[in-house]
């Protein structure tokens, strides 16, 4: 369950984490704009030569958060500048609320003070809320400019770092204004999970479980495992990351603008954002990956409900997820209690919705994720308040 100060430093598990001796580079095939997503320790102080092999004589500017600023922007400016490349820098509140138009207009500003060209570059230092910040910014400044995600959270090292969505919030939905916009380059330095809070490492890791869920049984099995390895910071941790990606490059390589799969990405998100929005993007309360947990755990006993899955197959993921430490239930999650109609509401804001009707990520058991269109509202209604009532 959702508790204490998502962002207080803590090392997880309280182990010392094994090196890992290896690193990995996976390959988003996008054409023209294929990008490789680097993997490893320390891959932060190669960042100045990978940015320059990519974006030669690029100026950056650095959009990252106050807290990660603390940690670890110092290695990147040093790396940046060891390479050549100049470099300036935007410090942004921590926390969801960060994407909002106000940041936005903050962070076109700081681009264009800085006189940045076109073929200069936005490097997102940071979570999913500064990379999806960031990316949008580098997507709508004169009208699209060079990006690079240099992810410090396992949430954005395994998902939104890779694949172009980028955007911000509004106080009608999750996500609602944005655009798709690739980076050039994701460098993801694993050693930065080192300081990431336990709960925020728990978050991530709900969309890696994701990927077991919608196709990949055995990544699951896996999982289940290996999650105790992955947490205390093992070669595992790099092992999981690498096939996520994996998993999130093929499908953004078939459906980039989501036209039709990639929207199994969006598994436990309709249920997840509408939560994220109930609670006013309140972290105290619940973030994003947390919404994702009990958005999948619903989704998967909404499937056993509408007679798609089997209660065994809802209860094994529901089970993996809290023992990660993630909640399951609505009830879960502390202050004043959601009711079903704000949850409708935001379901219709929905960017799935089409034609008005109702689209879910439903499953027939575990890495058996589907498309479900035409969703009958008075189903998801009758579903929500059996789930509320508990
Ligand atoms: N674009 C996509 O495809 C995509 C995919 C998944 C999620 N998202 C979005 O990503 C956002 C969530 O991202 P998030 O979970 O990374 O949240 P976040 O960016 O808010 O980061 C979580 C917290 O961790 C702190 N932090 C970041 N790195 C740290 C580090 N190395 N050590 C210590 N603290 C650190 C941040 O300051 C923040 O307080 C949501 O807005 C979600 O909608 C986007
Ligand atoms: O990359 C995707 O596609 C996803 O759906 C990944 C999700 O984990 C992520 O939260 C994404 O931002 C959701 O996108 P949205 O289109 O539902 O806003
Ligand atoms: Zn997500």
């Amino acid at each position: 369950m959702p508790a204490g100060d998502p962002s207080a430093p803590a090392a997880h598990a309280g182990h010392a984490p094994a090196r890992v001796d290896k690193e990995h580079s996976v390959r988003v095939e996008l054409g023209a704009r294929s990008y490789d997503i680097l993997i490893g320790e320390g891959l932060i102080d190669r960042a100045g030569t990978e940015v320059a092999a990519r974006l030669p004589g690029a100026r950056v500017l650095v959009v990252t958060d106050e807290r990660v600023a603390k940690l670890h922007l110092g290695r990147l400016e040093i790396a940046l500048s060891g390479a050549g490349i100049a470099s300036s820098t935007l410090v942004l509140p921590a926390g969801e609320t960060t994407k909002s138009f106000a940041h936005l207009e903050r962070s076109v500003d700081a681009i264009l003070e800085a006189r940045l060209e076109r073929g200069d570059a936005v490097v997102a230092l940071g979570g999913g809320v500064i990379g999806d910040l960031a990316g949008f910014a580098s997507a709508v400044a004169k009208r699209g400019m060079g990006f690079v995600q240099v992810p410090t959270t396992l949430l954005a090292q395994v998902d939104s770092s890779v694949g172009g969505k980028t955007g911000i919030n509004t106080p009608r939905g999750k996500n609602l204004v944005g655009a798709f916009h690739q980076p050039a380059l994701v460098l993801s330095d694993v050693a930065t999970l080192d300081t990431l809070s336990p709960r925020e490492f728990a978050a991530g890791y709900a969309e890696v479980v994701k990927y077991g869920l919608i196709d990949r049984p055995d990544f699951f099995d896996f999982l289940e495992k290996n999650r105790a390895a992955i947490f205390a910071g093992g070669p595992e941790r790099a092992e999981a990351i690498r096939i996520s990606c994996e998993a999130k490059a093929a499908v953004v390589a078939a459906d980039e603008e989501e036209h039709g799969a990639r929207a199994l990405l969006n598994l436990g998100h309709t249920f997840g954002h509408a939560l994220e929005r109930a609670v006013g993007y309140d972290a105290a309360r619940l973030v994003h990956g947390e919404g994702v947990s009990i958005g999948m755990a619903l989704a998967h006993r909404f499937s056993v409900k509408l007679g798609l899955a089997t209660g065994q197959d809802a209860g094994r993921v529901a089970a993996h997820l809290r023992a990660a430490g993630l909640p399951t239930e609505i009830s879960a999650i502390p202050g004043p209690a959601i009711g079903r109609e704000t949850l409708m509401e935001a379901i219709a804001q929905d960017k799935k919705v089409s034609r008005g009707r109702l689209t879910f990520i439903l499953t027939r058991g575990i890495g058996r994720s589907f498309l479900a269109g035409g969703v009958d509202p008075a189903e998801v209604e009758g579903f929500l308040d059996e789930e509320l009532s508990q």
